[in-house]
């Protein structure tokens, strides 16, 4: 599959991830662990479908409550369960709970919020810094360990750091458990199991409450709600989708986990005299299970979408995925807001995006069911293929002389199950309708065929050049990359369609390549081309969208300052640039709250 391609290749400073911004996936599958579901909470059921003013109106609120043990739509999709903080949630934030099939509790807008206007600002109830960045936050308070931040690492695990802030009272509750913490990496190891996992499992285990009778509702701080573990727990993970190899490393990890949090006494003292029990194997897979389905990346959000931890955010995890969202996340410190990127009505549905949006249908599809294991019924998915941008992702100019139509694949067109072009879809054009197919390569009778008549042996052609370009590029030999990149845009330029994710992979790197070069001009053409072709695909105001008009402010300053520049045109240049940076300011203001440029 084409993501193969985006992996690609480590130079990209600007290349713009918005994976990194989604709902992270520690490992791909999900593990076993019901929980029962408290039904003693009010049910709010709606009629099927995504976010629509109409699908809210028309909805009918089902009074029948059934027993269910398990959570989320997979089997309590008739159940409505509020999470513990909900009510507080809502007295604070402009959106209420409701439960629609196929696609569990969706968060509803109460009334018309405005774009750029905070929906949810949560402290997390853990979070975890991932091993690679362990030393990047402080891993108390989350906070970005810059240079001239002071931090102090535990000589004894040689892993928690902390700022020298939270130093002491981090350092002071890090000692109860520091042993045990010294044995994951080696936990990890033996049962083929995630270390970050494992530590955000043991974190949440710390986090369960004292005392059963405990209701588990948090509190609001200075506009911050500060939601429970008992709000994590009524979060939904998808049980029984799990391969049984994930079951049993996960298995394996908690169980030895287990053994290390008995053995130490620190943490048995200390857990126990304060009327906690300790976990249960069955608990501790429940919460890895959790983790999966509702972790969140968290990190600065500068140029580089730095997406240096973990964190459970039990209200941001209400809102379900949209690959058109109305609402995008970003983190500060332990704390993650959502702020709405558009003016949404009341009623219609708050949508996050989990995934990267530039991307054809069939592939979010299938990255979707296989990270998160569902398959999504958001309104881009659901438009049909004849009508939507997706089909301009993945198609072929049509080969009929005369003809200025696309060619649509048709595995598209199913939408799910996608799987790696394997002579199985046939290849329709949208204007003369020409259907070519590679198993019985059809032609129209009478019409004239030139150029690629094989669709499908184009894109694996394309597939195979950008690969190799990709390759030279992530050896960072910039000159070479740029002529295999200028070459694979002209070759494929024209017969793919222009919005094609292949001629779109092959932009930013060449715009990199072309900055490495010193050649400010190719690389702002190259940047303009990238922004032309995003703004089609993802909403506006997009932090993606927002760093390309950043690097571009940048390239035309740039070219204002080089000597060769006459000063009428270093003028232009730098009002062109100025241009750029306020629409990255507006973007910023709206997304973030903040209107700054990234540094
Ligand atoms: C982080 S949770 C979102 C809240 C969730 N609906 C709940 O009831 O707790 C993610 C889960 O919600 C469901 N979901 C989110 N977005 C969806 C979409 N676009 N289509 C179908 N299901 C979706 C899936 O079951 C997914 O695993």
């Amino acid at each position: 599959m084409r993501r193969s391609i985006r992996g690609g290749g480590e130079v990209s400073e600007m290349e713009v991830d918005a994976v990194a911004n989604g709902v992270a996936a520690l490992e791909v599958e999900d593990s076993c662990g019901a929980v029962v579901v408290d039904e003693g909470r009010e049910g709010k059921v709606e009629a099927e479908g995504e976010g629509g003013v109409a699908a809210a109106k028309s909805s009918k609120k089902k009074k029948k409550k059934k027993k269910v043990n398990s959570h989320g739509p997979d089997s309590s999709a008739e159940v409505f369960q509020a999470l513990p903080s909900q009510k507080l949630v809502e007295s604070l934030f402009p959106w209420t709970a409701v439960m629609r099939p196929r696609r569990g509790r969706c968060a509803i807008a109460a009334r018309d919020i405005k774009a750029g206007e905070a929906v949810v600002v949560e402290q997390a109830v853990a979070f975890v810094p991932r091993s690679q960045d362990r030393t990047s936050v402080c891993h108390e308070c989350c906070r970005d360990l810059h240079r001239d931040v002071r931090s102090v690492e535990c000589s004894r695990c040689k892993y928690a750091v902390y700022c020298q802030d939270c130093e002491e009272s981090a350092m002071a509750s890090h000692s109860k458990w520091c042993k045990v913490s010294q044995q994951i990496k080696e936990v990890a190891k033996i049962s083929d199991c995630d270390d970050d996992l494992l530590r955000f499992v043991m974190a949440l285990a710390l986090k369960r409450p004292l005392h059963n009778n405990d209701g588990g509702v948090g509190i609001l701080k200075d506009g911050v709600i500060h939601s429970t573990i008992q709000d994590a727990l009524a979060l939904q993970t998808h049980e029984g989708k799990a391969t049984s190899a994930w079951k049993a490393s996960v298995r394996r990890g908690c169980n030895l986990l287990l053994s290390n949090w008995s053995l130490y006494s620190e943490v048995t003292e200390n857990v126990t005299s304060t009327g906690s029990q300790f976990a249960t194997l069955e608990e501790l897979e429940t919460l890895a299970l959790l983790v999966n389905t509702n972790a969140h990346g968290m990190g600065s959000q500068g140029i580089h979408n730095a997406d240096v931890a973990l964190g459970m955010f039990p209200f941001v995890s209400m809102l379900n995925h949209s690959c058109w969202p109305n609402c995008c996340f970003a983190s500060e410190g332990r704390v993650m807001t959502v702020r709405a990127t558009q003016d949404i009505p009341k009623d219609t549905e708050l949508c996050v995006s989990y995934i990267n949006l530039y991307e054809p249908r069939g592939v979010r599809k299938q990255i979707l069911a296989d990270t998160k294991h569902f398959d999504c019924s958001c309104v881009r998915c659901s438009e049909p293929l004849k009508s939507s941008i997706d089909r301009f992702l993945e198609a072929a100019m049509c080969s009929v002389k005369g003809c200025d139509g696309v060619q649509v694949k048709s595995i598209s067109l199913a939408g799910r199950n996608y799987k790696r072009d394997q002579g199985g879809s046939s290849w329709e054009c949208d204007v003369c309708s020409r259907v070519a197919n590679p198993v019985s390569s059809t032609s129209f009778p009478g019409k004239n065929i030139s150029g690629v008549d094989k669709p499908w042996e184009l894109e694996i052609e394309a597939e195979n050049r950008l690969a190799t370009a990709m390759a030279v590029y992530g050896e960072r030999k910039f000159k070479d990359a740029r002529v295999l990149l200028e070459r694979f845009l002209t070759d494929f330029s024209g017969k793919l369609h222009p919005l094609h994710v292949f001629l779109f992979d092959a932009l930013t790197p060449l715009m990199n390549c072309c900055r490495a070069l010193g050649d400010a001009g190719e690389a702002a053409r190259v940047c303009r081309n990238i922004i032309t072709s995003l703004e089609k695909v993802v909403p506006g105001n997009s932090l993606e969208l927002a760093n390309f008009y950043f690097c571009l402010g940048e390239m035309y300053i740039e070219r204002a300052d080089e000597s060769s520049t006459s000063p009428a045109i270093a003028k232009r240049y730098r009002k062109q640039g100025q241009e750029a940076f306020q629409k990255v300011r507006l973007a910023r203001k709206i997304c973030l709250g903040k209107a700054n440029l990234p540094s």
